[in-house]
């Protein structure tokens, strides 16, 4: 198996070739879209743009709505923020959710029409890992989202080193990849007690390496994404 990085966030020309594309987005959007599968929601509809997700909404009444702006703050009249911790404790059982966030939501449209496409996080990672391993894929790329001029993006590379090292059939230990995601720039913000939408919570469980046993490929339903 080969693998390749593609960093959202830069400018340069970078080539993200293969048969599958992994989407990994730590803090926060594939923490939270993992939490909200496991919280027993029938659907996942990942939609770019609040203008786009508003009007995805208007076609499904009962959805709920999920959707945070760049730096993390709540898209305001949705039912949630990206905040994993919030959604840990709602009932979703079998509703559609529809989710809108700057980075995450963004690399999913951006590789859209990948062979294989995945969204991925810490605490789907070994489910990843196995599912990739499982679809008979030779050549995986990981594109990291949360990377930014003013964060490193660790949280992203960390759980693509966690992924990439199990798919190579290392014995690895999550707990060193958890703590980047803690040590990360982003990471770091969840427990300064300034950005108050940027919880502890959210950090912990985003942190939380394996805690579900499920991995997230992203389909195409017509224009839409969707992951089930
Ligand atoms: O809501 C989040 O945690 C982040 C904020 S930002 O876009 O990285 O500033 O969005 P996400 O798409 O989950 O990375």
């Amino acid at each position: 198996m080969r693998f390749s990085r593609f960093f959202l966030n830069r400018l340069q020309d970078q080539a993200c070739s293969g048969d599958t594309v992994v989407v990994i987005d730590v803090l926060r959007s594939f923490t939270t879209a993992a939490v909200v599968l496991a919280n027993g929601a029938r659907a996942v509809y990942p939609v770019e743009g609040v203008a786009t997700t508003v009007a995805r909404l208007a076609q499904m009444p009962d959805a709920v709505s999920v959707g945070a702006v760049g730096g993390g703050d709540p898209v305001p009249g949705f039912d949630f923020g990206n905040s994993p911790w919030q959604l840990m404790q709602a009932d979703l059982t079998g509703k559609n959710v529809v989710m809108t966030t700057a980075a995450g939501v963004r690399g999913l449209q951006r590789f859209r029409q990948a062979r294989r496409l995945y969204a991925a996080s810490l605490v789907c990672a070994r489910a990843t890992a196995k599912a990739i391993r499982a679809s008979g894929a030779a050549e995986v790329c990981f594109v990291i989202t949360g990377e930014w001029v003013d964060r490193d993006g660790d949280e992203d590379i960390a759980c693509a080193d966690y992924i990439e090292a199990l798919l190579r059939g290392e014995a690895v230990n999550p707990d060193s990849f958890a703590q980047r995601v803690r040590d990360s720039d982003f990471g770091r913000r969840f427990t300064a007690g300034t950005w108050p939408h940027l919880r502890r919570g959210d950090l912990e469980l985003a942190a939380h390496a394996d805690l579900f046993n499920f991995a997230m490929p992203v389909w195409r339903e017509g224009e839409w994404l969707v992951m089930r």
